[in-house]
């Protein structure tokens, strides 16, 4: 993909990013006010139920008691003393209205109000409810003592006795915010009183599905009384529910609305810094900003310098960039031939004088997947070359098996490398996939152990064995090796014990800016020279002036 087609698609899904952590927030943020909302009403609603059950369960067992003791009446009913006592439960409990007794019949035969009624007195219909251990319910019973009255009340009766309550006084609580109320008998259930505001139908219709009832502009909560057979469903106008969301969504969205805007600024941030790299490293490509460290190869028993890997850097505001993030950003970017380029360019003009005067000393570049794509780095290569008295051998090339996605034009290019002197090195060697079977086909000089496999010699490891073998493939294949990232002196035996002659890493040295390499290959007398040019003295390097071509301490890592 074209490198403006990859930064328009990068930006894109930035503003995509920022448009779903802003949203997703803010819908979250009105969600959880809704729940909270919700949660927060239903628990109002509950207390008043838990309320309104209280009250219910109060009443229900004052008529049981006042029951109970009617029950226990041993002497004849409806005599004046008998009365007597039934005005005295009446008078004493304060939810009873009146109370009496039945015939078989269903006639009524006295009442704590009426007194004993003669011969005509009205049949009492068939009860409403009956409930467990004989208690029967009338809910709609005219009034006894009011036979004009419309109101009706309801009436709980046992054994011939009964009790009259003004239904209203199970629902009579005062309430603001426009709920209803219902009280039902359970076992089986019948709704037995409701506030005004309550709808008998839809009270019902409610404690049936219990308590969910789909479209209704009301939310319901029902509690069941856990000792008496009595529940009550209490309701709410769902309108009341947007006063309590409305209140309070504005703290959910102002929240919602802070992390939205931390995390749209945290992934604006991120784009801007990987736009920025890009768009940092392509200025630093073009005004020529990428420098290059040389990291020497040295023979392994004399320990002389015979050449050096080409490795890129590049400093951002003061800041070194890992080559492992910006190659990767050049790579993905479309940067990457003008980088090998500029590598190339940078070579040839710190280190062209030397390699001219040293020819058989070489400097490997490092190319990418896209160099081995077609010809065009050879080009480049052979034009900057032929301008220069550099040897094509001294410029060696170095690919990893990541290089070889296209192997077949991979192949092709390394050929025409080859066949214009170059040597081929295969970087990084056994930690691809394919190491053993591109071998055979590929146009390869040296293989590069890779530093994983040399940091595992002389522990117990699997891959410790691995290096030994490389070592064995090039000898059977007629191919050079370096052993790359060696930083103890064990490490460096056991690869001269195993046949291995060059080696590059810490124990040699870092990565070094050109002069340094310069006075390293020369040796610690230049670099005693040097010193002494320049007042720097001898103290801490006695142990490297032993070694030939071994490294000044006072180099340091570019
Ligand atoms: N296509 C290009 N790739 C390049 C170029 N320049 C560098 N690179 C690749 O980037 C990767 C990281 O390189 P770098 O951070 O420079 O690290 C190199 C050495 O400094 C490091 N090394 C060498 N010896 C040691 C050691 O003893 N210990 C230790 N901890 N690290 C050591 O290894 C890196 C060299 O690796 P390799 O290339 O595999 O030889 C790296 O993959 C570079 O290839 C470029 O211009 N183009």
């Amino acid at each position: 993909m074209p490198a403006k087609a990859k930064r328009n698609l990068l930006i894109l899904l930035a503003a995509v990013l920022v448009l779903i952590v802003v949203l997703g927030p803010l819908g979250l943020g009105v969600f959880v006010a809704q729940r909270t909302s919700e949660r927060s009403e239903y628990a109002k609603l509950g207390v008043r139920a838990d309320y309104a059950l209280k009250r219910a369960d109060t009443v229900a067992s004052n008529l049981y008691g006042v029951l109970r003791e009617l029950d226990q009446w041993k002497g004849e009913r409806c005599t004046p003393k008998h009365l007597d006592h039934l005005r005295d439960l009446a008078l004493e409990n304060r939810f009873v209205q009146d109370a009496g007794v039945f015939a078989d019949d269903g006639r009524w035969l006295c009442s704590s109000l009426v007194g004993v009624l003669s011969g005509s007195a009205p049949q009492v219909s068939p009860p409403d409810w009956r409930g467990d251990h004989g208690i029967v319910g009338w809910f709609k019973m005219p009034r006894l003592s009011q036979a004009a009255s419309t109101r009706r009340t309801l009436v709980l009766g046992y054994d011939h006795f009964y009790v009259e309550l003004d239904p209203d006084v199970l629902v009579d609580a005062i309430d603001d915010y426009d709920r209803g109320i219902g009280v039902f008998v359970t076992t089986p259930p019948h709704l037995v009183a409701w506030n005004a505001v309550a709808n008998p139908e839809r009270l019902q219709a409610a404690f049936d599905s219990g308590g969910v009832v789909p479209g209704s502009d009301r939310f319901y909560v029902i509690r069941r009384s856990r000792v008496l057979p009595i529940a009550v469903v209490v309701s709410e106008p769902k309108s009341q529910l947007l006063v309590v969301w409305r209140n309070n969504v504005w703290g959910w969205l102002i929240a919602s609305l802070a992390v939205g805007a931390t995390l749209a600024w945290l992934i604006i941030r991120v784009f801007r810094a990987r736009l920025s790299l890009d768009g940092e490293l392509r200025r630093a490509i073009r005004r020529d900003e990428i420098g290059v460290a040389y990291q020497p190869i040295v023979d392994l028993e004399t320990r002389a310098c015979v050449g050096a890997e080409a490795l890129a850097r590049w400093h951002l505001h003061g800041a070194a960039i890992a080559p492992d993030v910006f190659i990767v950003a050049a790579e993905h970017n479309g940067l990457i031939r003008a980088l090998t380029d500029r590598v190339l360019e940078r070579i040839v003009r710190e280190l062209g004088d030397f390699l001219e005067a040293h020819r058989d000393f070489y400097v490997s570049i490092n190319v990418s997947a896209e160099d081995l794509t077609s010809r065009r780095f050879l080009d480049v290569l052979t034009r900057t070359l032929g301008r220069t008295e550099i040897r094509a051998a001294q410029i060696r090339i170095e690919a990893t098996e990541r290089g070889f996605i296209d192997a077949d034009a991979a192949r092709e290019v390394l050929k025409a490398f080859r066949e214009a002197g170059h040597p081929i090195y295969i970087d990084d060697f056994g930690t691809g996939y394919s190491s053993l079977s591109y071998l055979q086909t590929l146009p390869v000089d040296v293989l590069k152990i890779d530093k994983s496999f040399v940091d595992t010699i002389g522990y117990e490891a699997v891959s410790s064995s691995v290096a030994p073998h490389i070592i064995e493939i090039g000898r059977a294949l007629g191919l050079g090796v370096v052993a790359e990232g060696v930083e103890r002196e064990d490490q460096a035996r056991y690869l001269i014990e195993r046949g291995a002659r060059y080696a590059q890493g810490w124990l040699f040295s870092k990565a070094l800016p050109a002069e340094a390499l310069v006075r390293f290959v020369q040796g610690p007398a230049a670099v005693a020279a040097t010193e002494q040019s320049s007042g720097t003295g001898r103290r801490g390097r006695a142990r490297d002036a032993r070694r030939p071509g071994a490294p000044s301490s006072g180099q340091s890592r570019v």
